[in-house]
């Protein structure tokens, strides 16, 4: 389980996260929504160590991210927001290169870049240099390269943006994937749709603060509103206004 308790993060006199808790259970699939600056790349960036919270700490299956960042860190995969590639490599190079860093065998790294090249329709660009690739065969290729090693938990920071809709079902298709093997997937979108389609939770963070959690259709009856849109813009607007 990843254990969020207590968080706070403030950069200067901007307060990014303010004392947010909440967790992702063992194989669920849970959908991080907020409006543009709500914090949710903060929070993303504090699972996997990057950004140090000001107080509060982060438990990722009994080890504090705080006090054990490597070893909480290699209980992850991670999809930055901002994930470049190696542009002299080919697609494949470019995720094989993560699998041995993480110390999977030759086989083992053979079979789950073969899996995962053929559940994201790369046939066609794996063997390709990454230099000039479109958005979408370089979102493909971070992707496959954050879960190659197969981690227990998965962090992706809008793991669809910008891809096109054949593209985007790959990866719901592999998402769900995940969860039937057990893993946990926490991942951030700005798409109702795509968060009501795959996620078994959502939490919706406003100006840094937990505003709602729970089943879609939970948020949306907390809310007193007719869809998980219409949730979303009441409680975040209501965070802006107070
Ligand atoms: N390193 C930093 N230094 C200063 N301010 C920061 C830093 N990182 C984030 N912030 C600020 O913290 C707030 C939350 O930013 P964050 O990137 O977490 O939002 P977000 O929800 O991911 O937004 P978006 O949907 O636009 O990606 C914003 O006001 C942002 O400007």
């Amino acid at each position: 389980m990843i254990e969020i308790n207590n968080v706070s993060k403030t950069f200067g006199s901007l307060r990014a996260l303010d004392n947010l808790s909440a967790c992702v259970g063992e194989g669920e699939i849970v959908g991080l929504l907020g409006l543009n600056g709500a914090g949710k790349s903060t929070l993303m960036r504090m699972i996997y160590g990057l950004v140090e919270p000001t107080a509060g700490d982060i438990v990722i299956n009994g080890t504090s991210v705080v006090e054990h960042p490597e070893k909480a860190r290699s209980l992850l995969g991670v999809l930055p927001d901002n994930a470049g590639l190696y542009k002299r490599l080919s697609a494949r190079e470019n995720i094989e290169y993560f699998g041995r860093l993480q110390g999977l065998s030759e086989t083992e790294l053979a079979e789950s870049c073969d899996e995962l090249i053929d559940i994201l329709g790369m046939n066609s660009i794996a063997g390709r240099y990454a230099d000039g690739f479109s958005l979408g065969e370089r979102m493909k290729t971070v992707l496959a390269r954050a879960i190659v090693h197969r981690p227990k938990y998965i962090l992706l920071d809008e793991p669809t943006n910008g891809l096109d809709v054949i593209t985007t079902r790959a990866v719901r298709t592999l998402l769900r994937e995940q969860k039937a093997a057990g893993r946990s997937v926490l991942f951030s979108s700005h798409l109702m749709y795509e968060v009501e389609n795959l996620c078994d939770r959502v939490l919706i963070i406003a100006g840094g603060k937990l505003v709602a959690e729970g089943r879609v259709e939970q948020v949306v009856q907390q809310a007193q509103t007719q869809s998980l849109e219409e949730a979303f813009v009441r409680l975040s607007e209501a965070t802006h206004v107070a």
